[in-house]
């Protein structure tokens, strides 16, 4: 193929060619990268510089990015991996030749330091999870139905990593114990192996482990890239015995390189430079040494704004640039690099699955989830029912006397106050799972919708639902409200849309900031501004339409509706004239007799609206308090819909 043809390409076309071919070499030049550093919220001072320049060409077998802490090895290998977006780093990657495609991370494996597995669920249904999402129906071959394919690539992976005997055992959570850290690793592996990547990364993959278990996985790793695979890991110490495995090797420091390229060419090069390693010294914890010492002195240097030229010069990341090495490198990059910068002609990204499928699986894993921690799932239902059973118990059967319509207004209040501060501020969770959706979302498990619908709802609500349901109902039938059908399934419906809407608020705030205390600051300020301007609390101060604002106020939504529906044809009488009609009306012969004596005897339902400003003629007073509920649930909804797809940008 002409080579300058070659990069009128589309994406799909590109997509296609990684498809059908290994990536065998990944290159980078003169790889710059800085963050913006902030030292209060809004302000930002000037960029840090996170890599500075930096090149080398990794290959088929095992490759290593060793350093120092924070010395950008991590940042290098999300540049690498495509995680990070173009627009915030400058230098050019290339994957095979070619321009690194804009979907260039979901054709790679990952693996992270810290994995996102779920806990509650199995080894092999983890593996399987990232299966189902991650191999498109094109990776599949024709024959074999999918299902049958993908289920014999997980237990293929599965054998490979050797993961056999726990399989069907569960990875673990905070307060179950489940398999051991190193099966926990292979088993964060096997997510990215089973979709055959020909090129992994892995974030100190031997991070935690103890010293046996990490060279057996180096082992595992340098077996899986002599079949072909690139694999590039991020290294922070390893002992001797791993570093012989490597096959090629970047030495970062401060973000510079002060070596790149073979392994077994490195204590050679150092020595060349001046820097002999001792027979019997492990030439990693030399090289670190060395690398930390000089950083220290530049830090010290730099804080008294004293680096000298001459010592610049003999700084390890000067002499590697002057060296034979590097000069030998870059005419390699050079000839890799000639062709003109590609242009995505789309920035369309294609999953590997379908919407629907994306949904059915999520689904399938929360459902799952929910199922196997149910007592987690009903404390919640049980404690709220043993809250309300207690309210029914002091309130039991409340006369249909004035104190038992001021008693209906006080627990309206009360029960939306627990559905806003109580029952809807368990979705934080929410906030815990949010680098898993990153994380996953990035390596192009699914989109953020389906996560939306499939994942998060099903996970969150369920509990909130039954809680709500069960305990409004044995308080609604120990309190003794109106005995209707209609009543029963409205006041029903409004709780449950406050629910809605007061959760829909919390998950808002949970996707939009990473700061926890926010997340529980956020809404609990959003609801108290909610009880002040539905409540009964004279603002009209406020500079802007007090009756418009009550709108925004889910309690004053909530309330209004339930008192609409409770409060209608009703009449509240003293006890003395209870005696009522049977349709909940006072009898109005004893009551004209008692009228003269106390206004207080008799009340309507109707002239308590009145009291409250509350309209309730016509069906669309009724209707607009649930009406604008929906309406508030959809808004934050959508706003948190925004805020994933926000958080999940590339960095
Ligand atoms: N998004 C970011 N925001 C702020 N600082 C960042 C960001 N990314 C990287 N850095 C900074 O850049 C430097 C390099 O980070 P990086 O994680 O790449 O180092 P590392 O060598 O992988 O460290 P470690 O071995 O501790 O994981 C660090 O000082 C880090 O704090």
């Amino acid at each position: 193929m002409d080579p300058q043809k070659r990069y009128l390409l589309t994406d799909d076309d590109l997509s296609y060619e990684f498809d059908r071919k290994k990536v065998k070499q990944v290159s980078f030049q003169d790889l710059s990268y800085s963050v913006p550093q902030r030292r209060y919220v809004c302000l930002s001072s000037r960029p840090k510089p996170v890599l500075q320049s930096v090149s080398g060409i990794f290959r088929s077998g095992l490759n290593a990015i060793l350093g120092p802490t924070g010395s950008g090895k991590t940042s290098l290998m999300d540049l690498l991996a495509g995680r990070i977006s173009h627009r915030r780093f400058t230098g050019d990657i290339r994957v095979n030749g070619q321009p690194q495609p804009d979907h260039f991370r979901f054709m790679a494996g990952y693996v992270v330091q810290q994995d996102f597995l779920e806990g509650v669920l199995s080894v092999r249904e983890n593996i399987h999870f990232s299966a189902s999402l991650r191999l498109s129906k094109r990776s599949l071959s024709q024959g074999e139905s999918d299902r049958q394919q993908r289920a014999r690539l997980v237990e293929e992976v599965i054998d490979k990593l050797g993961l056999s005997e726990v399989a069907d055992s569960r990875i673990g959570t905070d307060f179950s114990r489940g398999v051991s850290g190193g099966e926990r690793k292979r088993t964060h592996i096997a997510t990215e192996l089973v979709i055959a990547p020909s090129i992994l990364f892995l974030d100190e993959p031997t991070s935690g482990l103890d010293a046996y278990t990490a060279l057996k996985l180096m082992r595992q790793l340098k077996t899986l890239s002599q079949e072909g695979r690139l694999i590039v890991v991020t290294l922070h110490q390893p002992r001797y015995a791993i570093l012989r495995l490597l096959d090629r090797v970047t030495l970062l420091s401060a973000g510079e390189t002060v070596y790149h390229g073979e392994w077994t060419d490195v204590t050679g090069y150092f020595s060349e430079i001046g820097y002999q390693c001792e027979e019997k010294e492990n030439p990693g914890d030399f090289f670190l040494d060395l690398i930390v010492r000089e950083s220290r002195f530049l830090k010290n240097q730099l804080k008294m704004h004293e680096i000298e030229t001459e010592y610049n010069e003999r700084r390890l990341a000067t002499q590697y640039i002057s060296s034979h090495n590097y000069n030998e490198l870059y005419k390699q990059l050079e000839d890799i690099h000639r062709c003109k910068t590609y242009t995505s002609n789309s920035r369309v990204v294609r999953y590997p699955t379908s919407f629907i499928w994306q949904f059915l699986i999520t689904l399938l894993r929360s459902s799952r989830v929910v199922g196997r921690s149910p007592l987690a799932y009903l404390t919640h239902t049980l404690l709220a029912s043993l809250g309300y059973m207690l309210f029914g118990l002091i309130l039991l059967q409340s006369p249909l006397t004035p104190a038992g319509l001021h008693d209906r207004y006080g627990l309206f209040t009360m029960v939306i106050l627990h559905h806003l501060f109580g029952l809807a501020t368990g979705t934080r969770s929410i906030h815990a799972r949010k680098q898993q959706f990153i994380h996953e979302h990035q390596q192009g498990y699914y989109r953020t919708l389906p996560y939306v619908f499939g994942q998060m709802l099903p996970e969150f609500f369920p509990s909130k639902v039954l809680s709500s349901f069960v305990a409004s109902t044995i308080l609604y039938f120990m309190f003794g409200f109106k005995l209707s059908v209609t009543s029963y399934l409205l006041y029903i419906l409004s709780l449950q849309l406050v629910l809605y809407s007061a959760s829909s608020i919390t998950m808002f705030f949970s996707a939009l900031t990473n700061n926890i205390y926010l997340t529980i600051i956020g809404p609990e300020f959003l609801f108290m501004f909610m009880v002040v301007i539905g409540g009964n609390f004279n603002y009209n101060l406020i500079p802007f339409p007090s009756e418009a604002l009550k709108y925004f106020s889910i309690v004053r939504l909530g309330v209004k509706t339930l008192l609409i529906n409770e409060l209608t044809d009703l009449e509240f009488c003293l006890p003395s004239i209870r005696n009522l009609t049977g349709n909940g009306t006072c009898l109005h012969e004893t009551y004209h007799v008692y009228k003269s004596i106390s206004v207080d005897s008799y009340i309507s339902g109707e002239s308590f609206l009145d009291s409250q400003l509350i309209m309730y003629e016509t069906a669309w007073d009724l209707w607009n308090g649930p009406l604008g509920l929906v309406i508030h649930t959809m808004f934050f909804f959508t706003l948190t819909y925004v805020a994933l797809r926000i958080a999940v940008r590339k960095k």
